[in-house]
């Protein structure tokens, strides 16, 4: 896993050698460690040099042996090793160093950089922090600033921007290797003390207060209810203000915290769904390892209206020769105008020169005889799609490949007239088709396999994360959509708002909820498309019952709305009103609220009070239960790939992983009995019934092992008024987004709402404060959930009580995190969330100063005395924010695809900042209960750790 040499009689070489990344995994350290030894104890040895197998320094640790218990040496004490030693150790980074591999490279004396590398923490993006000293070196290094964006963000940086930031020492064109090879022997002799990272003292800025908070505001506001990059900021303030080894300590502290969140968890699961998607198969066995793609060096778009534009600048700015079709010469012009306006803001985006060479624009389809490919994106009408491909059919010559950019109609109906069907397959592209990342690839029954290889590929190479999927309505995206907008409108006419339902979806972690959504993409779209199916309009017979439509229950009321010509936010009115068209700023509009009981009392809906829970299981169960479907009609090759296409399509939050991923960590058993319960309450909904898979999986995830004593404990007592599951969103801090540290007994039970059922966890009696309360004797059956089971407990449970000093030696207080009211403490070996004492102030106290000679680290010693009181008046943290993931930047698609390809609109990528990011829950919470200036309640919540 790493080779020795000794080459030019004097330098050790150590190639590290696990492809395809050369990550850290266990032989790997072992054989850094021994290779080390070795060179450290070889009197011959002046220098010592540590590169990477094939033109890859280090991918970083192995992020498969997360899954399980850790074995092999512990990293740190491995780089520990090559600092300390005294002789001079160069890393020649090739390729990428990333993570791990980047802090490998940290703990070395010297950095020499190829000028492609690429170097960065991304860990972040995968619900963990840099943990090998990362947070503590590279701040010390290139300082706060820089360091802080560079973790919190993930950001990889090229090898240049590595020298600016003075992170590596000598960028090369040539081999990196032999840089430092050379390098090395020149370092021989010179003092290694100012080498050594952690005997750098961090430059720490005078406002290093405000920076932080600045920072923490800038990961909430992006994508709020994520606790990476807050747990990020937290180890980066540490290495500006405590000396090196408590840092560390600090450092890991974060780290056993996040590694088991149900967050790290669900992120590393959307690392490898990503990868696994890629690795399409087919029923017929074809699958990517034994199917060629073909080279795509010339492709033609028809239709240049939103999509197609998309389209062409996706193909033009990896370098393929476009020819885009319009049917009239006006509209021709008005996209090529708007196409070279596109791929020019790219260019100069990325710093290159627009390749607008490689377009041609066109009202004849006769030119497109030559081209390898065409991808047709008219108008949604199947009609108008068969006239195409016929035409296609005939002017192509007979190899080229036609693809289909149609969001749902039948692929193979459009092959079936030309006279290639084995050439033809869909290409759905999101809108807008140059930012959103997914690709459906969808293979027709009579798509042969290099058709197939090929679409994937041309993904691939446009940047897309491609997903192959089967030939039914809606393919899987908008199958899947269907019953999920369903649900919020069933909801809306059962007695909530379309302002409830859009907190809770957001407040669950979307960018948007679906009606806020809906208005930026455009109701008139939908609505159409029912016109057309004839599911309203004049052509539904009148003796139709209004909520109905071929026995099924239909809601009319977002007809209702369109009648009405609200449009969305391009009419400046639409599920919410707007200042004026085109204006982002929702709010919330009373004529909806008229038009909702108008509604409900002609059709004598007495409405209800609905839960955010309701919210949540109804609008995204009912998507998993689809997912099912899918997997069960073979649409779908696996459940990550629909997990893929939810996160890249849909901006399903990623650290929820998708669909099916969320479904699995709630727990299938819960998924299908609340399904069961929902499907008996409304049982004209098909699509809330369970689907058979779901019992299957269900079943499974019964005789896993998470049965446990705390399983044991929770079923014992079930049907306890005073022992309830979690009360909907109010999800348990342990292993989701952190935004509810409200105590719940089931997070203490393992009757998690948001993970694995029964997920094993600490039996309350043993912990110190909170023994199990007698069942209280005034038990109902009644369920009040607007009570929140804190409240509850407290209510009935006098034996709740704070500990008898918070100081007292089995509380030894660790760090605070994430959260304004609660520090974290270690409690009988478990971390657990405590909300912190109440202040006793007379007057508001102006925030304290800061004395930047105090933030040395020389002078932070004085941190081992600090008082409890100190910490309170700490850094206020709200909770913390995802990690900028470049890989899903576009927006949440949800409708935008039904955008025809013939309107005009802005062709600017479309953003969700400033008006869609939810503020955060934790800001909004209202159990009153714990806030610290009404309790003087210690809470304690159970976090697992096994770190
Ligand atoms: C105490 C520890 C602290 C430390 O701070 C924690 C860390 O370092 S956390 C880590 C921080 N590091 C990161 O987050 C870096 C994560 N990795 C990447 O970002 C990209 O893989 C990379 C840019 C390196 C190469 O991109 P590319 O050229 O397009 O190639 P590709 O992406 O298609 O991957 C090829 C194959 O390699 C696999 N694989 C890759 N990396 C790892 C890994 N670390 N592990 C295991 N496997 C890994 C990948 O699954 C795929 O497998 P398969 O079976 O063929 O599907």
């Amino acid at each position: 896993m790493a080779r020795y040499e000794l080459v030019k009689r004097s330098v050790a070489l150590i190639t590290l050698t696990n492809p395809p990344v050369n990550a850290l995994s266990s032989p790997v350290r072992h054989a850094i460690a021994n290779s080390m030894e070795r060179a450290l104890s070889d009197p011959k040895v002046r220098a010592v040099v540590i590169c990477g197998e094939n033109g890859r320094f280090c991918g970083g640790a192995d992020i498969r042996e997360f899954a399980g218990p850790l074995r092999g040496p512990p990293l740190i004490p491995v780089l520990e090793a090559i600092e300390a030693g005294d002789k001079p150790v160069v890393a020649a980074i090739e390729g990428m160093a990333l993570g791990g591999g980047f802090e490998l490279a940290l703990f070395c004396h010297y950095r020499i950089a190829q000028s492609k590398a690429r170097l960065g923490l991304p860990e972040v993006t995968l619900g963990i922090l840099p943990a090998a000293g990362g947070t503590q070196r590279l701040p010390r290094l290139i300082g706060i600033p820089a360091a802080l964006e560079m973790i919190t963000t993930g950001r990889h940086i090229s090898a240049q921007e590595a020298l600016k930031l003075g992170i590596v020492d000598q960028v090369t064109d040539q081999n990196a290797c032999e840089t430092a090879l050379e390098f090395a022997l020149k370092a021989v002799g010179k003092p290694l003390s100012p080498r050594r990272v952690s005997t750098l003292t961090t430059p720490c800025p005078p406002d290093l207060d405000a920076l932080l908070e600045a920072a923490t505001m800038q990961v909430k506001k992006k994508t709020p209810g994520v606790m990476a990059p807050l747990a990020c900021i937290q180890a980066v303030r540490a290495a500006a203000t405590m000396p090196y080894s408590k840092g560390m300590k600090q450092e890991s502290e974060l780290m056993a915290t996040l590694f088991n969140s149900g967050q790290a968890r669900a992120l590393q699961y959307c690392f490898f769904a990503q990868r696994t998607a890629g690795k399409w198969t087919l029923p017929s066995g074809a699958q990517w390892n034994n199917s060629k793609p073909r080279e795509i060096r010339s492709a033609a778009v028809i239709g240049l209206g939103t999509m197609g534009r998309g389209i062409v600048v996706s193909l033009a700015r990896v370098g393929i020769s476009v020819i885009a079709v319009e049917s009239e010469k006006k509209l021709l012009e008005n996209g090529r105008q708007m196409v070279i306006g596109m791929l020019e803001r790219d260019a100069k985006r990325r710093g290159v020169s627009a390749s607008l060479n490689l377009l041609k624009f066109t009202l004849s389809l006769q030119d497109l005889k030559d081209v390898d490919l065409v991808i047709e994106a008219v108008f949604e009408d199947m009609a108008l799609k068969k006239r195409v491909f016929q035409e296609l059919s005939k002017v192509c010559r007979p190899g080229t490949l036609l693809c289909t950019n149609t969001s749902g109609l039948d692929v193979d109906a459009l092959a079936g007239v030309t006279d290639r069907p084995h050439l033809v397959a869909g290409m759905h592209f999101f809108s807008p088709a140059h930012v959103m990342k997914l690709l459906e690839v969808v293979c027709g029954p009579r798509s042969s396999s290099e058709t197939i290889a090929t679409a994937m590929s041309l993904g691939k190479k446009m940047g897309k994360v491609s997903v192959a999927v089967g030939n039914c309505p809606g393919f899987v995206g908008n199958r899947m959509l269907k019953p999920y907008l369903d649900q919020a409108t069933f909801l809306l006419e059962e007695g909530a708002t379309p302002e409830q339902i859009d907190k809770a979806l957001e407040d669950f972690g979307f960018a948007m909820g679906v009606f806020r959504m809906s208005d930026l993409a455009g109701l008139d779209v939908g609505w159409r498309v029912r016109k057309e199916s004839g599911l309203t309009g004049p052509d539904v017979d009148p003796k139709n019952p209004p909520r109905k439509r071929q026995g099924r229950r239909y809601c009319p009321i977002p007809d209702m709305v369109c009648e009405q010509g609200r449009f969305g936010q391009k009419t400046g009115r639409g599920w919410y009103k707007y200042d004026k068209p085109g204006d982002t700023n929702a709010k919330p509009d009373p004529l909806i609220q008229n038009l909702l009981e108008t509604y409900r009392s002609r059709y004598g809906i007495q409405p209800r009070n609905i839960s955010d829970q309701e919210i949540i299981e109804r609008c995204l169960f009912v998507l998993a239960n689809e997912g099912f479907r899918i997997l069960e009609d073979g649409m779908a090759a696996r459940p990550e790939d629909i997990d893929v296409i939810y996160l890249f399509g849909y901006a399903f939050p990623r650290h929820r992983g998708g669909p099916m991923f969320y479904a699995s960590m709630v727990g299938l058993e819960r998924v299908l009995e609340r399904l069961e319960h929902y499907h008996q309450a409304h049982p004209d909904v098909p699509h809330l019934e369970p689907i058979t898979m779901a019992y299957t999986g269900a079943q499974k995830a019964l005789k896993s092992d998470k049965l446990d004593e705390a399983q044991a404990l929770a079923k014992s007592c079930a049907g306890r008024p005073d022992f309830l599951p979690c009360d909907g969103l109010s999800i348990c801090a342990t292993h989701s987004h952190g935004k509810c540290f409200k105590l719940h007994w089931c997070c203490h039970l393992g009757w998690c709402h948001c993970k694995y059922v029964y997920q094993p966890m600490t039996n309350v009696a043993q912990l110190p404060s909170t023994p199990v309360p007698a069942a209280p004797s005034d038990c109902t059956d009644t369920i009040d959930l607007s009570i929140s089971l804190t409240e509850r407990f407290l209510r009935i449970s006098p034996c709740f009580l704070p500990p008898p000093c918070p100081e007292s030696p089995k509380y030894c207080n660790i760090a605070e995190l994430f959260i304004d009211d609660y520090i974290v403490k270690r409690i009988n070996g478990k971390m657990c969330y405590v909300q912190r004492p109440p202040i006793h102030t007379e007057a508001p106290s102006t925030p304290p100063q800061i004395n930047p000679a105090s933030l040395t680290p020389q002078k932070q010693h004085t941190e081992d005395k600090q008082t409890v009181e100190e910490t309170v008046k700490g850094p206020k943290m709200g909770h913390c924010s995802s990690p900028s993931s470049s890989e899903d930047s576009g927006i949440n698609a949800l409708g935008g695809h039904y955008l025809e390809s013939c309107e005009e609109e802005s062709e600017d990528e479309l953003s969700t900042d400033g008006h869609s990011s939810p503020g955060s829950l934790w800001d909004q919470d209202e159990c009153t209960l714990l806030s610290p200036s009404k309790s003087i309640v210690e809470i304690i919540e159970n976090i697992e750790t096994t770190v």
